[in-house]
């Protein structure tokens, strides 16, 4: 069964498109992944999605129902986390949890009873009654979770939980989402760390310019660049090294460096390990290895986009 249909939804601020004509289909028990770069459309998606923000076009289905008739089941039925955290200074983490479970519609000892779960859920059940400006960066995330999950809604929507936090945090998040998601919950994961879309999510959609340009299991993706391998030199000094002529080396679609290791993409089939082993060694760059990487996320999406997922 389809949790979430979404039919060429556009979203338009001014001139600006930002979402343009996206369609998906999120399955029940899936943790979908929104893959894009800054900019790309992801939390105007999200926000239309969980009634935030104006749909200029399209439409969204929740668990068959229209948004834009039952507004109500929809805020029942889903949980957002935003990318910038909600929490009350001012309130304990408990009463953060039963605010905003309360806006979802939960009242008396249900409220209570699943404020105190979501807080045992993601870590914070002996922080019931501290205050979140003590709590670290990663801290005030999970409460910002606890806040999303409380009224157990049935599609959790969360843009980029783990920004900026610290690795232990990190790991605490991406375990509570898998076992949120094993308690029957289906997820939108909203990131552009690709190692955590990938660990992750059963499904993805490289979303980009407001476009969904592929979806499919990391599997599916990757089977759409067989075309390309991805071939790394790491030099001894990369700097100042002239990136445009290995770009017009036969067969290179992009070059990108990082320190010191020059990253080529490259047509698969264009036998070129040679002429760049010379280029390197007429140029005078001392080279300290070579390896040819099997392709990941971060291949297909450079091959489908032409850039980096992260700058
Ligand atoms: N209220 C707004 N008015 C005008 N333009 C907006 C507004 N909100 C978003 N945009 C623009 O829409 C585009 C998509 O933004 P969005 O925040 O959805 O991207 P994103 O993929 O979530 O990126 P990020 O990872 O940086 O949050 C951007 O170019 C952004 O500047």
């Amino acid at each position: 069964m389809n949790v979430l249909e979404i039919n060429q939804l556009t979203k338009k601020f001014g001139q600006f498109i930002a979402v343009d004509g996206v369609s998906l289909a999120i399955m029940e028990g899936e943790i979908f992944g929104f893959l894009g770069a800054n900019g790309a459309g992801k939390s105007t998606t999200i926000n239309m999605i969980a009634g935030l923000l104006k749909i200029s076009k399209g439409e969204i289905k929740l668990l068959g129902k229209d948004l834009k008739r039952n507004s109500k089941y929809v805020k029942k039925n889903i949980g957002l986390v935003p990318q910038d955290i909600a929490i009350y200074e001012d309130l304990t983490a408990l009463e953060n949890v039963k605010f905003f479970a309360g806006l979802y519609g939960l009242r008396g000892n249900e409220l209570n009873k699943n404020a105190i779960e979501a807080l045992d859920f993601v870590g914070l059940g002996d922080k019931q009654k501290s205050y979140p400006k003590s709590f670290s960066g990663g801290m005030k995330r999970r409460l910002n979770i606890a806040c999303a999950i409380a009224h157990q809604p049935k599609l959790i929507i969360m843009d980029e939980p783990t920004v900026g936090i610290d690795p232990q945090s990190r790991k605490h998040i991406l375990e509570s989402v898998k076992k949120l998601n094993s308690n029957g919950c289906t997820i939108i994961y909203t990131s552009h760390y690709m190692e955590e879309v990938e660990a992750i999510c059963s499904r993805i959609a490289i979303i980009d310019h407001g476009k969904v340009i592929a979806e499919g299991s990391k599997e599916q993706l990757i089977s759409l660049i067989t075309d390309a391998k991805d071939i790394q030199v790491e030099v001894k000094d990369a700097a100042d090294f002239d990136l445009k002529e290995v770009n017009e080396l036969n067969g290179v679609r992009s070059v990108q460096t990082e320190g010191n290791v020059i990253q080529i993409y490259s047509d698969a089939e264009v036998n070129n390990l040679n002429e760049i082993i010379l280029h390197f060694m007429k140029k005078k760059v001392e080279i300290r290895s070579l390896k040819e990487n099997a392709p990941n996320l971060e291949t297909v999406f450079l091959t489908l986009t032409g850039r980096k997922l992260r700058d």
